[in-house]
């Protein structure tokens, strides 16, 4: 899958990880974040530290998908055709996402490190919108997982608004990702940040920090499990 996309590996990680600054236009974020703030409110699940969307729907209680295509608006143009020239789900066993996870952050809110689990496929593909953020990886053979907030991810990356960050591989199962819950993300510079070298505008970050603003992320992922609904009904009933 992966020589023809040497240009955006991300060579200071581990296998496997790609970035794209300017995966989408301008244009297609104003429309891709209208789409999304006028989803009907009872679209979003409140956690305590963010808000969330789930497309086509939430997984059962079995970490199954129930059968349902995705609203259009995710899948063009980030699907069809980006996604699919770069071929990154080509191997999934469905050929493409099935599912998406819209996050929003406002400023300083995070995600604590966590990994994402057997239900998917292990490859997601993350478009951000909005506000740039850095996203921490802390190795698990390592324990690296701090403690209320503390320790120090052996990896940071920086993702720009219109970028694409994929993680895959070894990345996806040794490692766990989180978003520190912080207003203004500091330290940045390129040692501290993996990918520095592959960003659209270095400059905005040359004094080495930013202050955060309200960051939404698409997180494409193939769901293993899928059902029909009938079936589930037949099941159900019997
Ligand atoms: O917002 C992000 O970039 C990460 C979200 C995430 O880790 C998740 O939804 O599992
Ligand atoms: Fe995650």
């Amino acid at each position: 899958m992966t020589d023809h996309l040497d240009a955006i590996r991300i060579e200071k990680l581990p296998e496997d990880a790609f970035y794209i600054a300017d995966f989408i236009t301008e244009e297609e974020e104003t429309w891709l974040l209208q789409r999304i703030t006028s989803a009907p409110r009872t679209r979003w699940t409140h956690l305590t530290h963010r808000r969330l969307q789930t497309w086509p729907s939430k997984l059962t209680q079995n970490n199954a998908l129930i059968s349902s295509p995705l609203p259009s608006w995710l899948e063009s143009p980030v699907i069809h055709p980006r996604l699919e020239r770069l071929g990154f789900f080509a191997d999934a066993p469905h050929g493409a996402p099935n599912h998406v996870l819209v996050n929003e952050y406002r400023s300083g809110q995070g995600i604590m490190p966590h990994e994402d689990g057997a239900a998917y496929y292990p490859l997601v593909a993350t478009v951000s919108l909005g506000s740039p953020i850095v996203l921490d990886l802390y190795e698990r053979s390592r324990n690296e997982q701090p403690v209320e907030g503390g320790g120090r991810p052996r990896f940071r990356i920086l993702q720009e608004r219109r970028s694409l960050l994929v993680t895959t591989k070894r990345l996806y199962t040794d490692f766990l990702h989180g978003i520190a819950e912080t207003r203004i993300d500091a330290d940045l510079n390129a040692t501290t940040i993996c990918n520095w070298d592959m960003l659209r505008d270095r400059d905005a970050f040359e004094q080495g920090w930013y202050e955060r603003e309200t960051r939404i992320s698409l997180t494409y992922r193939d769901v293993l499990k899928v059902v029909k609904l009938g079936n589930t009904m037949r099941f159900l009933s019997r």
